[in-house]
């Protein structure tokens, strides 16, 4: 396809996005926490980000290389183990989304050193 040739980064950065997005089946990741439902958010996380967040980044080709996306998938991962106490569901979700995400990932930064 067109697209594949004029930004096969972006392609394969969404293709991972929905990869990481189906490993968060509770969805609690996939858009930014609300500052309604959660107002003292900001006085624990001072950088939050979340799948929506990032999907937009991508759109935007905001992401130069996989270092940069990763950093981002870490942040929403470990925003949640900071700011959920161990023994919720939003905390084991985070550490398996991590264990399951990191595999992913590593899948992703080959193809794009193939595509590189
Ligand atoms: C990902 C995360 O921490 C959360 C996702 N939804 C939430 C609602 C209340 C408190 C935390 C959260």
């Amino acid at each position: 396809a067109l697209e594949l040739q004029l930004q096969p980064f972006a392609v394969l950065l969404r293709h991972t996005l929905d990869q990481l997005q189906e490993k968060d089946n509770a969805s609690i990741f996939a858009e930014p926490v609300s500052l309604d439902e959660v107002p003292d958010y900001l006085e624990y996380i001072q950088t939050p980000m979340d799948f929506l967040t990032m999907r937009q980044k991508v759109e935007s080709h905001k992401y130069k290389t996989m270092d940069e996306f990763e950093l981002d998938f870490e942040n929403i991962i470990n925003n949640c183990l900071m700011y959920n106490a161990k023994d919720t569901m939003f905390y084991r979700s985070a550490t398996r989304l991590r264990d399951q995400g990191g595999m992913v990932i590593r899948a992703s930064r080959r193809m794009a050193e193939r595509v590189g």
